[in-house]
């Protein structure tokens, strides 16, 4: 059992937190909320979270590497460069860069991230009505490269989601919530390949109830999963694929949607969950649900802190 401790940092009128970000210079964590179609910005020395609202679901945000306030962010099927100030409510500047899935009108982009080389991965998913029930491999993996380029990596995807590479970059780990596994991938970092998938950890075989969701790697190379409707965090030993330890939001909130490394020491875990779609049994139960999450004492530390998009 884990000896961590969970605690509430922000929770006001999230929807679907997802992909947070720790940025190391300014000691800040960025997140989006999908549904609710905004971009917030968490700031632990005050406690205080800003808010920026964009017409359309919003699924993931990176910083641009030496471009202040500027971020690259997925709205629906496209990617976008954004500037904002972080405190304001307005948008200083949306610019399209790149739109897929033109016949799959229905498709969103959802999790999206950079690799230690700087290039930005970025997944679709097909039309949920339900968690977890989705168009079955309608989504894509892409990556979009410094030279602007876009190239689809994996296809048939039901819903690309959580990313992380190995501090040596020699691994790519990949999840796509339908399949109840994490993947593994050789990583090929100089040209950004990945080649022989495998299943690194099983759900249903462990035994776990939920959808993999988003993820993060620590200094040891174990990885971090969020479950989506399990209401657990799992940390797994990505050499031997197996359970290390579960960090248990029961009847807080079952809906936890990403996670990510922050603070001084990068030794804090920030959580994402989500207040949407839930049963009217777990709406009463769990009154911390979409809630941002931070968890002390995880015993691991992050690699650095999110990584820039690198023009
Ligand atoms: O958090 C996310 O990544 C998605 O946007 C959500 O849609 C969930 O993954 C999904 O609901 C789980 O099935």
């Amino acid at each position: 059992m884990s000896r961590s401790n969970i605690e509430v940092v922000f929770k006001d009128d999230i929807l679907l937190g997802e992909g947070p970000h720790w940025v190391e210079e300014r000691q800040d964590l960025i997140y989006v909320d999908i549904p609710g179609q905004a971009v917030h910005r968490f700031v632990p020395s005050t406690g205080k979270d800003y808010k920026v609202q964009m017409d359309g679901r919003t699924t993931f945000i990176v910083p641009v590497e030496f471009k202040p306030n500027t971020y690259l962010i997925g709205i629906e099927r496209s990617i976008y460069e954004f500037e904002w100030d972080g405190i304001s409510a307005d948008v200083f500047k949306l610019n399209k860069m790149k739109t897929v899935e033109e016949d799959f009108p229905k498709n969103r982009f959802n999790d999206g991230k950079c690799d230690p080389q700087g290039r930005l991965w970025a997944g679709t998913m097909g039309y949920e009505t339900d968690p977890g029930v989705v168009e079955l491999e309608k989504g894509h993996l892409y990556k979009l490269d410094k030279n602007n380029q876009l190239s689809t990596l994996v296809d048939k995807i039901g819903i690309s989601n959580g990313l992380a590479w190995s501090t040596d970059s020699s691994k790519f780990f990949y999840i796509d919530s339908v399949s109840f596994t994490v993947d593994v991938f050789d990583f090929d970092s100089t040209a950004g390949i990945p080649s022989n998938r495998q299943v690194l950890f099983d759900l249903k075989k462990n035994g776990i109830a939920g959808l993999a969701d988003g993820m993060t790697i620590d200094t040891q190379n174990n990885i971090w999963v969020a479950l989506h409707s399990g209401g657990k965090v799992l940390h797994i030993d990505t050499t031997a694929g197996s359970l290390i330890e579960t960090i248990d939001f029961s009847n807080r909130a079952s809906m936890l949607t990403s996670v990510a490394f922050g603070g001084r020491y990068l030794d804090e875990l920030y959580v994402t969950s989500a207040n949407y779609r839930l049963t009217p049994e777990q709406k009463s139960l769990e009154t911390d649900s979409g809630a941002l999450f931070k968890v002390t004492n995880v015993g691991a530390k992050g690699v650095g802190g999110g990584i820039s998009y690198r023009v």
